[in-house]
């Protein structure tokens, strides 16, 4: 999903822009953990970087390296890859020293790349190297700023530089940026589809600025709740150094739907998005989830259910909500946690991440029938080894109830999930999707239910509409003809060329019944079928084109500026 972020101190001789921008980071790691960086600003406009794949910690080696980060001004990136590949060099923040020295940090997903490419390639004359949307993006702005044919920009320029740059691109982004010698830019897409906040703080009588996906990091930062603010759709904000922050809606509002995946899944529950704080919108998740729960089991059936048991971490508070309203008791099952298992680059990794975070705690599941709450079932990894541990440890029967409706379609907004044939319960039932993941019974939360549980907590009123395409199949923005099918052909073949590993290539060839290393995974359903064959199948059925010509050729990793290369 990525995590963006942005700084810049009233004081012009300050020299910690990237101390507080390495604090923002960790706070936002969540939202991508694949590769981050930082770029700052100091006196006299020089631009200093550093990024590479990992987590902040190995990055930054545990903070040491922030102090080769000198200036007042900076933005950072947590990168979660959607395009492109998994490359160093496609890490963020992107930089491009014409015209004025730019950089970017970008969580989303651009829908047209491919004429842009082009027109960049062919108009502009851009020379575009990496395989990443964000660098289209970046350059598009590039490209129009330089019309201004000014040796200095002011924000005027920008503000109009964007006007057009958004006429040009299309999809979901939010954006922080930075500008050599003038300050920084914070803006999101038309229809609010990514989150962006900003907040200020007051130093000494004086006034520093942030810009995040994520208000838990203004918060840490030292602003006040009230000091806060969503950008709108279509809006951006531009600080001046030794400025007030101006803000112009760079083109109108084409509706405010933001990702419901952020309440459900991405983001912390301590951040409030668009005015909704996520902790109380997965609690109403979960009363609601209760609802469906009461009605699909029957008073019977549920009096047969023992205890309800979350799938750490992000289940745990409308687990908290299932159990309080069937009156059931809540326990810890299975303890927690290194670091997010779908976030992960290949199905290798994340299959065997959820075994090494989760643990069953057996004492809890012997003889018991319980009832699992995750907060979704994606691809069915964690579900599936899940229910294999409540399994081995002795639970009689397993009920998995998931606070999200079946995911069966794409997201095209900035969440890896492009290929739909991926997606378990991707032309399946319920029931079938229970075989396949062995529980004896999964329960969905209907899609009214979920958006209500949101619209409820919203300040724009019960009516305010979200961006559920993963759950209905349709998006906001509508979606450019063959869209999908190139999507689909160019990240089979980006993930083999960059990254994915032998074993998942095997497994997307349908070549393996070798689902899980782990020989406890290699397991049976509650009826005793196989499970192997379901996720393999689907695999298979994407067809991997390794010749597949793609955008532009892989990109050779050139990188500028990068310190960690
Ligand atoms: O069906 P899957 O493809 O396995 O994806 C769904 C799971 O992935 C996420 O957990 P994750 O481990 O990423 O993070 P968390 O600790 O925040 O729950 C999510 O909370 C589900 O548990
Ligand atoms: N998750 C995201 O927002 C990804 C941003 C961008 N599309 C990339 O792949 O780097
Ligand atoms: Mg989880």
């Amino acid at each position: 999903m990525c995590g963006i972020v942005a700084v810049i101190h009233a004081d012009p001789s300050s020299d910690s822009a990237a101390a507080d921008l390495h604090d923002a980071l960790y706070l936002l790691q969540h939202r991508g953990q694949d590769a981050c960086g930082i770029a700052t600003c100091g006196t006299g406009g020089r631009i200093y970087q550093c990024k590479g794949n990992g987590l902040a910690s190995k990055v930054f080696n545990d903070g040491e390296r922030v102090a080769e980060l000198p200036g007042f001004m900076g933005v950072g990136h947590l990168r979660y890859p959607t395009m492109g590949t998994a490359s160093g060099s496609e890490a963020q923040p992107l930089f491009v020293n014409s015209p004025y020295g730019i950089c970017i940090s970008h969580n989303g997903n651009l829908l047209n790349s491919v004429p842009l490419r082009q027109f960049l390639d062919q108009e502009a004359h851009r020379h575009i190297n990496t395989d990443s949307d964000s660098e289209i993006l970046l350059n598009i702005f590039a490209n129009e700023l330089n019309d201004s044919g000014k040796a200095r920009v002011n924000a005027d320029d920008c503000f109009k530089s964007l006007e057009r740059t958004y006429k040009k691109c299309e999809g979901s982004w939010a954006c922080t940026a930075m500008i050599a010698g003038l300050g920084l830019m914070g803006f999101r897409d038309p229809y609010g589809i990514r989150p962006v906040v900003i907040g200020s703080r007051k130093v000494e009588g004086r006034t520093d600025y942030m810009i995040a996906s994520e208000s838990v990091a203004l918060e840490f930062f030292g602003c006040r709740p009230e000091d806060i603010r969503d950008l709108l759709p279509g809006e951006a904000v531009i600080i001046v150094k030794g400025s007030e922050p101006q803000f112009r809606q760079v083109q109108p509002a084409a509706s405010y739907t933001p990702d419901i995946f952020e309440y459900l899944y991405f983001a912390r529950p301590d951040s409030i998005i668009d005015g909704i704080s996520v902790e109380n919108a997965r609690f109403k998740m979960g009363e609601k989830l209760a609802a469906t729960i009461k009605t699909e089991l029957g008073p019977e059936r549920l009096a047969q259910v023992d205890v309800v048991i979350p799938i750490p971490e992000t289940s745990n508070t409308s687990a908290r909500a299932v159990a309080k309203h069937l009156e059931k008791e809540l326990i810890t099952g299975f303890n927690r946690y290194i670091f997010r298992t779908f976030l992960m680059s290949s199905q290798r990794l994340r299959r065997s991440g959820v075994r090494r975070k989760l643990n069953a705690m057996s004492a809890e599941f012997r003889d018991k029938n319980v009832l699992l709450v995750d907060d979704s079932i994606v691809r069915g990894n964690t579900s599936l080894e899940i229910c294999l541990m409540a399994r081995e440890a002795g639970a009689k029967s397993i009920i998995f109830a998931s606070a999200s409706p079946p995911i069966r379609h794409s997201h095209i907004y900035g969440v890896d999930l492009a290929i739909s044939d991926e997606l378990i319960a991707y032309s399946k039932t319920p029931a079938e999707v229970a075989t396949a993941i062995g529980a004896d019974m999964v329960i969905y939360q209907t899609l009214p239910d979920l958006v209500a549980a949101c619209a409820e907590l919203s300040p724009r009123g019960r009516d305010c509409q979200f961006e559920s395409g993963v759950f209905s199949g349709c998006y906001v923005t509508g979606v450019p003809d063959g869209y999908f099918e190139h999507l689909e052909r160019i990240r089979s073949s980006l993930k083999t060329k960059a990254g994915t590993t032998p074993q998942d290539v095997a497994e997307r060839k349908g070549g393996g019944n070798k689902r899980s290393k782990t020989p406890k995974a290699a397991g049976h359903t509650a009826n005793g079928t196989t499970v192997d064959g379901d996720l393999s199948q689907a695999a298979a059925r994407v067809q991997l084109e390794p010749d597949q010509s793609l955008v532009t050729p892989p990109s050779q990793d050139i990188s500028l500026h990068n310190l960690n290369d």
